[in-house]
């Protein structure tokens, strides 16, 4: 039990979802503010991988927020990986953080974009904070205590017949030809079960927030990152949702892939479907850029 001048665990904790919360919010007033303004537009790994001075300033903003509350963690950033930092979950607390999920929407003032912020603890993630900014809403979760959109209690669909699903993925921003005809013929299986349907709105985060309102039955994707997964993956877990790797067993942050559902025989009867796309891990470090999409 801690002694009266140490917090315990679970003060800390909602110590570190307040904070996270609070720079959520200042970070989505900024994306607002940005959406129609003229952008610095680069791209990354692709044409269609793309990045703005905005991504980078919110990006600080986060990291210099968190880092000065709390001197002694570490993080993960999509933006600083890109510029060159590593992608490697250690014990410590670490902050795993995209700050504009949807940056193509972002870039062309479409409304879809959020600001997404996870936590781990000893590799175990702990709470999550995903801001949708034009919709202003903030969807949290924290381990063992619920998920929310806006101070109301979040449940994941309990549809169990994928011909009755609504499935939201996405493309990513690969180009390669065999990689997108794969991504394709994925789509084309699930169509043929017949889902209901299958949309993509150009944020994982925020597909992954559709699943734990209920509002759609499962989300997978092929070449997300960590940062896209992390918060998500609080926030559908605290909604009675479930997140695995589409190879069926459990979630691997780091894997590029996953399949998110409100029950376990919707995620399976939708890995049953899907032929992999290989993707380079976000912790590699070996040079694997022949063989794997990047
Ligand atoms: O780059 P970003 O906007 O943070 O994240 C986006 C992901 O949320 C989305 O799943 C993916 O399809 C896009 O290519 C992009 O990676
Ligand atoms: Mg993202
Ligand atoms: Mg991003």
């Amino acid at each position: 039990m801690a002694g009266s001048g140490e917090r315990s665990r679970d003060e800390l904790l909602e110590e570190y979802l307040k904070a996270a919360v609070q720079v959520t919010l200042e970070a989505g007033q900024i994306i607002r503010e940005a959406l129609t303004s003229e952008k610095r537009v680069q791209t990354k790994s692709s044409a269609a991988d793309l990045v703005t001075e905005t991504d980078q300033l919110v990006e600080n903003l986060i990291i210099s927020t968190l880092s000065n509350k709390f001197p002694s963690h570490r993080f993960i950033g999509e933006e600083s990986v890109a510029a060159g930092e590593k992608c490697i979950l250690t014990d410590d607390p670490t902050w795993i953080i995209d700050p504009i999920d949807g940056t193509c929407n972002f870039v062309h003032g479409t409304p879809v974009v959020a600001v997404s912020i996870g936590l781990s603890v000893k590799k175990e993630l702990e709470l999550g904070v995903i801001y949708s900014c034009v919709e202003e809403k903030l969807y949290t979760g924290r381990k063992g205590h619920g998920a929310f959109c806006n101070g109301q209690k979040l449940q994941a669909s309990t549809q169990t017949d994928l011909s009755k699903a609504l499935i939201l993925t996405e493309l990513g921003s690969i180009r390669d030809p065999v990689a997108v005809k794969m991504l394709f013929n994925n789509m084309e299986r699930l169509l043929k079960v017949p889902a209901h349907g299958i949309r993509i709105v150009g944020s994982a985060a925020l597909d992954l927030c559709h699943v734990a309102a209920g509002d759609v039955d499962a989300f997978y994707q092929f070449g997300l990152h960590c940062w896209d997964m992390a918060a998500a993956a609080v926030i559908v877990g605290e909604a009675g949702g479930i997140m695995i790797d589409t190879a069926g067993g459990p979630l691997d942050l780091m894997s590029r892939r996953v399949v998110a559902a409100g029950t376990l025989e919707m995620a399976y009867q939708i890995v049953k479907e899907l032929q992999p796309v290989a993707y380079e891990r976000d912790d590699s470090t070996e040079d694997t850029s022949h063989s794997l999409c990047k």
